[in-house]
């Protein structure tokens, strides 16, 4: 999808452990035109199934996310909401692990999601746009519109998550 990519981070090991670069301001200027984050936030979810999502901020609130995992696994899926886009309305999964050390980087114009497939997953994110929760907006994790194929049963959705309204005809994204 255009704007959506993976990045291989990677680790260095040895035999005390593990060191990571999170983040870097050159690379990430030369990968996204913009080295400028607002926020980084930590998420850590308890049981596996768990769904967080969809979410976005609206414009001119919309922002990048870049998601990480650093432990366990979880299954990140971003969907395309970008009206005159080819792939409106389409979304895409990775999975990303403490082990992977991949990163989904979502650009502005997409919800955002994921399930947790390992107990006790911590997720880190960097977000360019502050948390503006005025222009918060949400999409069912089961909109048919969408057919997101999870991989486990739904577990523990937040009420906020599940009063989000389905996808109606006419819909034109972001
Ligand atoms: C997103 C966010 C929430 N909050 C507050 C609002 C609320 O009281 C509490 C918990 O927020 P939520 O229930 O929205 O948490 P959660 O459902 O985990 O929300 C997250 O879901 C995934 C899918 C994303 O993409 C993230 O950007 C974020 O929206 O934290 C902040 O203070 N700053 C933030 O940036």
């Amino acid at each position: 999808m255009p704007g959506l990519s993976i990045l291989q981070g990677k680790a260095n090991s040895d035999n005390r452990g593990e060191f990571s670069r999170l983040f870097c301001a050159k690379e990430m200027l030369t990968i996204l035109g913009t080295n400028s984050f607002a926020q980084v936030n930590r998420s850590l979810s308890h049981e596996s199934g768990v769904i967080r999502g969809l979410h976005f901020q609206r414009p001119p609130h919309a922002e990048i996310k870049l998601v990480r995992c650093i432990r366990g696994r979880v299954w990140d899926v971003a969907v395309d909401l970008r009206e005159d886009s080819p792939t409106f309305l389409k979304w895409y999964a990775e999975e990303l692990s403490g082990h992977n050390h991949k990163v989904m980087v979502i650009p502005e114009g997409f919800a955002h999601g994921f399930q947790v497939l390992d107990k006790e997953s911590e997720l880190i994110y960097f977000h360019s746009k502050p948390y503006q929760p005025f222009a918060e907006g949400g999409l069912r994790y089961d909109d048919p519109a969408l057919t997101i194929n999870w991989p486990l049963p739904a577990r523990n959705v937040s009420n906020r998550d599940l009063s989000f309204p389905f996808i109606s005809e006419g819909f034109t994204g972001l």
